[in-house]
């Protein structure tokens, strides 16, 4: 998605180099991205891209691996020609960001590449690692002179996620970045903001007339942001278990959809005003004492159970997990977002792993109608209307009202009306990180976090960590896997006399 009508525009030419090249995120999405946007003609001609690692690699060996990975993971079918032609343009290079002598060669080595490939000195550099590492890259990146600006050239700096663990190393980590490149050239990465079903809630608000006069405390009686995965921990215990369902999914992810669904109406489309409103709702949402944390809170943890065909094992067994881990697998909050648009309007927020089904939703609930005139269905027994914007699997929106019941009488039902993207639009499958990767190179940061964006998330989240963590075994809910979650997730609901949204 870019602000100007530049979907089509091919970037300038360009150095794209990876740090961490070795690893799944280039594998699985960072390489199969470059392809649907060679096949797509979204390419510079100019263009070589330059994977780092702190081995030594052949480049053949590299390719060979890459493309391994392309197979596995595209989206589509590979055609060997576009395949060929991308990884030509690969190159790899050592460099460890404890040997700071190892950048100085990587300028070297850069400058010959460009040189022969003639990009025009741009240069993305794209942090795949570890995000210890992002801090240290950065760093040497800078020393060696390898961000300096050079006759007009571009330098971007493209982070993964998790920006941070907390409030205050979100603010160190930018604090960082920022004393070595400008805010405008760092892209901190949310892949929630390639989906397409995400960017449409910008369109879905702003370009029809008929939601924005009741998207307001006055008609909407609260919002519920859901994102339910039927995976558990997998293998990657080691990055888990210091991190749980709150750091891993909600400052990013959750609150990407909560920001663009709560945001105010932007003055303009671009980057600033974009991000600016997205950051103010973020900064509106009220923040809790570790009390009231607590109170509006349930954090849970999966034992073993089924998912399908599929027997999952207890959390605590799985590979690099603590066996008395008490890291939350699921976690379910309530907020408040104190400006005359929500007060009063309780935003619902739930994720979870090896839960029974996959499912990434916004359902909004409109407020009942005010009374009923049929005397066959009491005002408490109409159906509430809900819009449910559906992220995965259903791409789409739905809307549910209340509809007679054919026949003689009268009698009152709930229905849905559903618009589905695929019976629509017949578009070649992505993995959302072409739109952002192509929204870097043509230098758009419009979907991309910025970092009074960034801490006010962490902002909103920090009591919440700080009484967990002291609340330690206490409070944690043990539930199936393959069930709905915790009971207590309910409860957070039933207390207000509300419920959330049953699957499917
Ligand atoms: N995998 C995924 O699906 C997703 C990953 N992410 C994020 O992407 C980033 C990378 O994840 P992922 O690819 O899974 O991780 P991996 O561990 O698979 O790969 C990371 C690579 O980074 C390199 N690396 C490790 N430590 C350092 C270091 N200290 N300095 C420099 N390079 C280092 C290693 O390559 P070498 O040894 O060759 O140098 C390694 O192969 C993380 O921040 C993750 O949170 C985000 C969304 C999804
Ligand atoms: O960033 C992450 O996101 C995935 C969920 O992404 P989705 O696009 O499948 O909804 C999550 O599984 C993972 O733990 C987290 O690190």
């Amino acid at each position: 998605m870019t602000t100007q009508d530049n979907s089509n525009q091919v970037p300038d030419g360009c150095a794209f180099v990876i740090f961490g090249v070795t690893g799944d995120l280039t594998h699985r999405l960072v390489i199969p991205a470059l392809y649907n946007l060679a096949e797509a003609g979204l390419l510079p001609e100019k263009f070589c891209v330059v994977g780092v690692t702190r081995k030594e690699m052949a480049s053949d060996d590299l390719r060979e691996s890459l493309l391994q990975g392309l197979r596995k993971y595209a989206t589509r079918p590979v055609d060997d020609k576009v395949a060929d032609q991308l990884l030509y343009c690969v190159t790899a290079i050592s460099a460890d960001p404890s040997e700071p002598d190892s950048f100085d060669r990587l300028r070297e080595r850069l400058e010959k590449l460009e040189a022969n490939r003639n990009t025009g000195g741009n240069r993305l550099f794209y942090l795949a690692t570890p995000p210890d590492a992002f801090a240290p890259i950065a760093t040497e990146l800078g020393r060696a002179g390898l961000l300096e600006e050079t006759s007009g050239a571009w330098r971007r700096l493209v982070v993964e996620k998790p920006f941070g663990t907390d409030l205050a190393s979100a603010k160190a980590l930018n604090d960082h970045l920022l004393g070595i490149i400008s805010e405008h050239e760092l892209y901190r990465i949310d892949h929630y903001l390639g989906k397409e079903t995400v960017q449409n809630i910008l369109v879905l608000r702003f370009s029809n007339g008929m939601f924005e006069p009741i998207w307001n405390r006055e008609h909407i009686d609260h919002i519920q942001i859901t994102v339910e995965e039927k995976l558990g921990v997998g293998h990657r215990g080691s990055f888990y278990d210091k991190t749980g369902a709150l750091r891993d999914m909600v400052p990013n992810h959750l609150f990407q959809l909560l920001s663009l669904v709560a945001m105010e109406p932007p003055a303009h489309f671009n980057a600033h005003a974009v991000r600016s409103a997205k950051a103010d709702v973020l900064a509106a949402i009220q923040i809790q004492s570790e009390d009231e944390a607590l109170r509006n809170s349930v954090r849970g943890q999966y034992t073993s159970g089924r998912i399908g065909d599929s027997e999952i094992p207890d959390y605590r067994s799985a590979k690099d997990v603590e066996p008395d881990s008490t890291t939350e697998t699921f976690a379910a909050l309530k907020l408040s977002i104190d400006n005359w648009r929500w007060a009063g309007v309780p935003f619902y927020l739930r994720t979870g792993k090896a839960l029974s089904g996959k499912r990434t939703e916004v359902a909004i609930k409109f407020k009942q109608a005010p009374f009923s005139m049929f005397r066959c269905t009491p005002v408490r027994e109409l159906s509430q209307n809900y819009l449910v914007i559906g992220i995965e699997p259903v791409e789409g929106i739905s809307l549910q009202f209340n509809t007679k019941v054919p026949g003689p009488v009268i009698a009152i039902d709930g229905v849905e009306m559903t618009f589905k993207y695929k019976d629509y639009f017949k578009v070649a499958p992505s993995n959302g990180y072409e739109t952002l990767l192509h929204d870097c190179m043509i230098g758009d940061n419009i979907l991309f976090q910025r970092a009074d964006g960034v801490e006010a998330g962490w902002r909103v989240v920090q009591p919440f960590l700080d009484a967990w963590k002291k609340a330690g075994a206490h409070g944690l809910q043990i539930y199936r896997a393959g069930s709905e979650g915790p009971e207590d997730a309910d409860e957070l609901l039933t207390r207000d006399g509300r419920d959330w949204r049953k699957l499917g």
